[in-house]
């Protein structure tokens, strides 16, 4: 058996074309989304992950406003950005590309976010929102990545109702959040976060319908550890260095040998990458609708 593709690449395409249709109904009513990116040094991954938003804003009819800060920037410079688009009618949502550089406080700056310009759904309150309203619809930014993921998975029909899923690694942005939105009752599924701490890995993801590995360590999911016609999201995101180009590529948390046991397989590129991107502008566009009423 060989695995199908969760294509990301293709649905963000579909979702796109979607929230352009979106942005021009609310262009007809006087509105105009602007989502800014504020990027604190020169990491490439990270720039080259900010350039990617803002060519996908241009591509739906969203605004986009870009707040460059350089590598030893201050805490209060942050900060003070922070506040500067906070209070900037043109941006109706931001996001603060993460990591940023060792020695700056992360939290205090998420969290000096106006929850209600907060594009990528990591503010506290936010998050707190989604953990209180479980059994109802909620009117909040979500975290893109799980969002995405989520998305995914429904627009290939698989549904996760009573499935059990296993999440590997418990970082904030895809890891201790997506628990949130696969237990939500309109989802419904059973979540087991693994992490650095489980003792054995292979246990829990034997037993999985689902399997979604976001750990950053390449090729930890591997065939003998998967059950057979399970559904396996890759999300981790390692860079390693080709050594006959000499160039650095993509590789993910998924061995290629998966490819063999699996029912569906997300690609690592084309697979969460772009739905990630592709939430982030739906949250925007929501964003700038629920304003409205
Ligand atoms: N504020 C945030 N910071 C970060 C987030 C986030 O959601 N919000 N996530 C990641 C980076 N990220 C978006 O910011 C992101 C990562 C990857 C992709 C993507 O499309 N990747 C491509 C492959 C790219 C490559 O070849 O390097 C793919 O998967 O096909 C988009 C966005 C950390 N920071």
């Amino acid at each position: 058996m060989t695995a199908q593709v969760l294509d990301g690449k293709a649905t963000a395409a579909v979702i796109k074309a979607e929230l352009t249709d979106r942005v021009a109904a609310l262009a007809t009513r006087g509105v105009r989304p602007g989502l800014a990116t504020l990027l604190v040094g020169e990491d490439p991954g990270s720039q080259w992950y900010v350039t990617g938003k803002h060519k996908d804003c241009a591509e739906v009819g969203i605004a986009s406003i870009r707040e460059d800060l350089p590598a030893d920037a201050t805490q209060e410079q942050i900060e003070d950005a922070v506040r500067r688009l906070n209070d900037d009618p043109q941006c109706t949502g931001f996001i603060v590309q993460l990591p940023l550089p060792k020695g700056i406080d992360t939290h205090r700056v998420l969290e000096l976010i106006d929850p209600a310009k907060d594009a990528d759904g990591l503010h506290p309150t936010n998050l707190g929102r989604l953990v209180l309203r479980v059994n109802e619809p909620v009117d909040t930014p979500l975290p893109c990545t799980p969002r995405g993921i989520v998305e995914l998975l429904s627009r290939h029909g698989i549904d996760l109702h009573g499935a059990d899923v296993v999440v590997v690694g418990r970082g904030v942005t895809v890891g201790r959040t997506i628990g949130l939105l696969l237990t939500r009752r309109e989802v419904n599924a059973t979540v087991t976060l693994t992490h650095t701490g489980t003792e054995d890995l292979a246990e829990h993801t034997r037993n999985a319908d689902v399997v979604i590995a976001a750990a950053g360590v390449p090729s930890v999911i591997t065939a003998d550890i998967v059950k057979p016609g399970a559904v396996v999201v890759d999300v981790g995101v390692s860079r390693l260095e080709d050594p006959e180009t000499g160039r650095s590529r993509v590789v993910g948390d998924v061995d290629p040998g998966v490819q063999e046991i699996a029912a569906w397989v997300s690609p690592n590129p084309g697979g969460v990458g772009p739905m990630t991107r592709a939430m982030l502008l739906q949250n925007v566009v929501e964003m700038a609708e629920r304003r409205l009423g």
